[in-house]
């Protein structure tokens, strides 16, 4: 089976088969949701809303923190069930849903401070502003983070008094649903934060219903560009998360040792999977050759195989249609003139079970150039593409020449000249002397193409929330009439 070949045909079933990319096998099958289900979801989260919102910040706040403990508690359990279909290492796996409990209990810590301000006005007059839920959310996620996204986005939406309906991705179905029980158990109303199921028709369903007050959506440029398109007809807020082409800025006074990890984590987190990847890798001329050997040396030694296994830093990619499209990448990589420095071959592991699991080796190309392909467009794979420079002013003009503008980051012993690189560099998420790192008291999100909004961090509650302003008269009414 092939399931780029399967999925128009699963369309018009209503059916999707999931896949498990460690076994590249079906291993399970389920409907997705109709406008109808979409309908009632929204209907019965919009009933929550109801309970919820009268609540005080402080009893959200301790629902929140009580599922932020089932999750810590539950959290290698959730771990296996997000290796199993997406295919990330389960060490990984363990490191996303820590972020995720850390992002309830963040919220959770904001919930009760929530507030407006007092305005005093002429003659004993004030005025007064609260900050209000919007009301039925709906949060639509990709297949790299699912517990992740899913939590990032329910976590301030509900601390902020509002309900979500979630649509994870059709290839990673499953730990959404472990989120909705955990809220659950930890004391939501029932049908505060609904999961429906389902691809392209069902986000759609989500994005018109005229109940619906706000959009969160994390994926793809092309399907962000259609969701604001939707949402703009019923005049909604959104929040989009896309993708990148972000570039990393190795200067010569760097650590080399701190730059090279900084530059395996910029690519290879994920199998390569990441939206704010640092793939496009500028290495100042002098240290090139001394960069790109470690660099190789490192990607090398990656353990692929089984992702449940302790000691396996790179699973299998999400499904076959995505690792051809990945391994296309570097064929024209080649034709384009890229030297492939290490990997970018298909992997077989040695454990037969694995045979058909969607295995690649993580590549490494040099001799890039800014016009190639994979330098230019998001490859969504482990593949680095190093490119070298020779001043600040031209790799800062090489690195911001580019639609997207997710991240970038920068390796660099002058502190003066990070400082000053960062300020000119077009990136929503950028950093110094590291990559990859999203602590959650920190926003999250994108300049140019790579949307806008933000995820995490305390500005975030402005994108959950809207604001009421209240005028009172002290005195007679003034008419001009
Ligand atoms: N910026 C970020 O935070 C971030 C995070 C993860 C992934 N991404 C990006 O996502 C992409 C990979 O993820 P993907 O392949 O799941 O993206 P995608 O855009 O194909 O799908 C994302 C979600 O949108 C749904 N969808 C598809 N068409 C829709 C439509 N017309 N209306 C409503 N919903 C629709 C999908 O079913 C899925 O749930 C990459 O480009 C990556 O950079 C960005
Ligand atoms: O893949 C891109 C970055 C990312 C990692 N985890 C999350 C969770 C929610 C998002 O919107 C983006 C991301």
């Amino acid at each position: 089976f092939e399931f780029g070949t399967l999925a128009p045909k699963v369309f018009i079933l209503e059916i999707y088969l999931l896949f498990i990319p460690i076994l590249g096998r079906v291993i399970a099958t389920f409907l997705c949701s109709g406008e109808k289900e979409v309908d009632l979801a929204v209907q019965s989260a919009k009933a929550a809303f109801k309970i919820w919102r009268k609540k005080s910040g402080m009893e959200r706040s301790r629902i929140l923190l009580e599922a932020a403990r089932i999750i810590r508690e539950r959290k290698d359990e959730i771990a296996t069930v997000e290796t199993i279909n997406n295919g990330k290492s389960v060490f990984e796996a363990r490191l996303d849903i820590d972020t995720s409990w850390q992002c309830l209990e963040y919220y959770a810590g904001l919930a009760a401070s929530m507030g407006g301000e007092h305005v005093q006005l002429p003659g004993g007059s004030f005025g007064y502003t609260r900050r209000e839920p919007l009301g039925v959310c709906v949060g639509i996620g990709a297949w790299n983070y699912p517990f992740q996204i899913a939590s990032w986005k329910s976590a301030p939406a509900l601390a902020c008094g509002n309900a979500m309906v979630f649509k994870p991705s059709p290839f990673t179905p499953v730990s959404t649903l472990l989120l909705a029980e955990i809220y659950t158990e930890a004391g939501v109303p029932p049908g505060l934060f609904n999961v429906v199921q389902g691809g392209a028709a069902t986000g759609q369903f989500l994005c018109q219903h005229r109940d619906v007050a706000k959009v969160s959506f994390t994926g793809s440029v092309p399907t962000g560009k259609k969701i604001m398109e939707l949402a703009s007809k019923g005049v909604k807020p959104v929040t989009l998360e896309l993708g990148g082409k972000s570039p990393l800025i190795i200067f010569s006074d760097c650590d080399i040792e701190n730059a090279v990890r900084g530059a395996m984590m910029a690519n290879f987190l994920t199998q390569g999977e990441v939206c704010c990847n640092g793939t496009r890798v500028f290495v100042q001329r002098e240290i090139l050759d001394k960069f790109t050997e470690e660099v190789v040396k490192q990607t090398k030694k990656i353990k692929i195989g089984d992702p449940l296994e302790e000691d396996t830093r790179m699973g299998p990619l999400i499904n076959r249609s995505h690792l051809q499209h990945v391994l296309g990448f570097i064929e024209q990589a080649k034709n384009e003139g890229a030297k492939v420095l290490c990997g970018g071959d298909l992997c077989v592991p040695e454990d037969p079970k694995l045979k058909d699991g969607y295995y690649m080796t993580p590549c490494v190309l040099g001799n890039c150039k800014d016009g190639m392909t994979c330098v230019k467009e998001e490859i969504f794979g482990p593949v680095m593409s190093i490119l070298s420079f020779d001043t600040e002013a031209e790799v800062l003009e090489r690195a911001n020449d580019t639609n997207f503008g997710l991240a970038a980051g920068v390796f660099t012993r002058d502190i003066q000249r990070a400082h000053r690189v960062v300020a000119e560099l077009q990136a929503g998420v950028c950093y110094i002397n590291n990559y990859n790192v999203s602590p959650v008291e920190l926003p999250f999100g994108g300049y140019k193409m790579s949307g806008f909004g933000r995820e995490n961090g305390r500005v975030t509650i402005e994108y959950y929330s809207q604001l009421k302003t209240i005028c009172v008269e002290m005195g007679d009414v003034e008419s001009v009439f």
